[in-house]
């Protein structure tokens, strides 16, 4: 992985635990001091979202995570804001119970946290039950806390408590936090699946740690980077469309002509040169009425594909395409042709069905239901780990994979992931991933390689739905993304 730029790295928790221990035993930076440092910033963070708070409610774990919170209990405190800190335990262990000792000493008061136990009345609730170190579903007293937790904003500490820091999944009671400060490094599992709905505005905070902290470890993921004049510059003046490539869309089986046209229309206001649909010819009125830029064919079979497969540059493989025999014998000429594709939709549950390889520089756009059915498994076992599953296919099929979904993931068979923290619920509706099959094929269609077009399409795709979806994400169409993508993909984001 080649970058260290903090904002963008992500790491799994025993990453960063060997990251604080390099700190600590190599670095000289004693971890009470870390800790510290760690209460001063989520304060910080605290005072500044919520500055006329002067109730703070405190929940403090067993572990370190419940350190940080006695510290910033005891900042708090200091400040003169009234302090109501509930602990789990009555005892902590090195570090933490040395946090603990220090909230007393400048006369704090613990309530131990019973079943029943009030919670804080406070205008600001710090969650400093457990970070990093969960290492099963919360149960018991803490379960019974966290269920609890309504009508106060709540401040994470490290990571909404409840939540797998490596997966980004919950199983069970997990706090919704609308704030997290996370410290030392981004913990991967912030950026995906749950994580969207538990973790509020995500603030990192590296704690001043040494570069040397960091050596040795080499990221797992990367928030992708929507720069997109890095990967395609402005367009030179002197130039015509066989530049820009030609997409062949494939699908719209009976009563799926829309699916196949979203495909199409996205592919040109993308920027791809020429774009041509093979469809049903019972489309092709309709299409040709709505959009005459595309060029819709009716094809009764794959056979009738081969001379549209011969002009084409790239595939857009599977918006519609069926189950049918006509959809079969589309996908099969589609893939024997060994073009460049994307392949989504109806063509991943074929492919799913039939032992075929995908050529190289595919592009695969599963949602965890077309993954699930790739991999042999059940949907939740997909969104469980959602960054094993994306990184299994993209190994297996030997293709770049797009794992769709809230905080959509793109790996590559060597195990490179970006992250895509962009997107809304209101990308919820049908037509959506058609719409993402048609960015990513003109961008391959443009020069792009397979890595490129896929990392950078869903950051387009994401950004172009959360520009059209402003604050009002139900009700969202997948047509509405068109204007934003055009403005994005000439640089708006850049
Ligand atoms: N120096 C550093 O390293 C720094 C660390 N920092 C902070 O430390 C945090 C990590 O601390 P940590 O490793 O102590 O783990 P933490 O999340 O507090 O929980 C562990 C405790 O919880 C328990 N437990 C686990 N799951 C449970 C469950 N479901 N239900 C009940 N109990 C459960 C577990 O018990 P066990 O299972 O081991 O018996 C153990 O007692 C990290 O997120 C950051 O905030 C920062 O200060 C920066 C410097
Ligand atoms: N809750 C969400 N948050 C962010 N993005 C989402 C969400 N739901 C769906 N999307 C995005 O919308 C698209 C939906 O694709 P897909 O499920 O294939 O829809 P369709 O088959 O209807 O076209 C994907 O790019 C996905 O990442
Ligand atoms: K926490």
């Amino acid at each position: 992985m080649p970058t260290r730029d903090p904002s963008l790295s992500l790491y799994t928790t025993e990453q960063v635990r060997a990251i604080d221990r390099t700190a600590i035993d190599r670095c000289g930076v004693a971890g009470f001091e870390l800790m510290q440092r760690a209460a001063d910033a989520a304060f910080a963070s605290l005072r500044r979202r919520w500055p006329d708070a002067r109730r703070i409610g405190v929940l403090a774990g067993a572990g370190n995570n419940g350190g940080d919170a006695f510290l910033l209990a005891r900042l708090a405190w200091q400040a003169g804001l009234d302090v109501d800190l509930l602990a789990l335990t009555a005892a902590s262990r090195g570090d933490a119970e040395r946090a603990r000792a220090t909230f007393i000493e400048a006369g704090g008061r613990i309530r131990r946290a019973e079943a029943g136990a009030a919670l804080p009345a406070s205008d600001v609730l710090v969650d400093g039950l457990f970070g990093t170190g969960l290492g099963r579903p919360l149960d018991g007293v803490a379960a019974d806390l966290v269920e609890r937790i309504a009508g106060v904003p709540v401040l994470a500490l490290d990571v909404p408590s409840g939540l797998d820091a490596d997966t980004g999944a919950r199983d069970g009671a997990c706090v919704r936090a609308d704030a997290t400060v996370s410290f030392v490094a981004w913990k991967r599992g912030l950026f995906t699946a749950d994580a969207l709905d538990q973790c509020g505005a995500r603030e990192l905070a590296t704690l001043d740690l040494p570069a040397a902290a960091y050596d040795g470890i080499a990221v797992d993921a990367e928030l992708v980077d929507a720069q997109i004049g890095r990967v395609l510059p402005p367009r030179r003046a002197n130039v015509n469309k066989s530049r820009f490539g030609h997409v062949l869309a494939l699908g719209g089986d009976d009563g799926y002509g829309g699916a196949i046209r979203l495909t199409g229309e996205a592919a040109l206001r993308c920027g791809a040169g020429l774009v041509s649909v093979a469809t049903r010819a019972a489309h092709v009125g309709a299409l040709n009425a709505a959009r005459p830029e595309l060029m819709a064919r009716g094809v009764d079979d794959g056979a009738a594909l081969a001379p549209l497969l011969q002009r084409a540059t790239v595939l857009a493989l599977g918006p519609g395409l069926g189950l049918r025999d006509w959809g079969r014998s589309l996908f099969e000429a589609a893939l024997t042709s060994g073009k460049p594709l994307v392949v989504d939709a109806d063509a991943l549950n074929l492919l799913a069905d039939v032992p075929r390889r995908v050529p190289p520089g595919a592009v695969l756009t599963p949602h965890p239901g077309e993954a699930a059915r790739l991999l042999g498994c059940d949907v939740a076992s997909v969104q469980r780990d959602r960054f094993a599953a994306a990184r299994e296919l993209a190994r297996t099929r030997s293709a770049i994979v797009v794992l769709k979904g809230a905080g959509s993931l793109v790996a590559a068979p060597d195990g490179r992931v970006v992250v895509c923290p962009w997107g809304n619920p209101g990308m919820a509706s049908a037509g959506m991933g058609d719409v993402l099959t048609g960015v990513i094929a003109a961008l391959l269609a443009q020069g792009c390689d397979a890595w490129d077009a896929a990392r950078l399409g869903v950051a387009l795709h994401a950004r172009a739905g959360d520009a059209a979806a402003g604050d009002a994400p139900r009700g969202l169409v997948a047509g509405d993304l068109f204007g934003p993508l055009r403005r994005l993909v000439n640089g708006a984001c850049a």
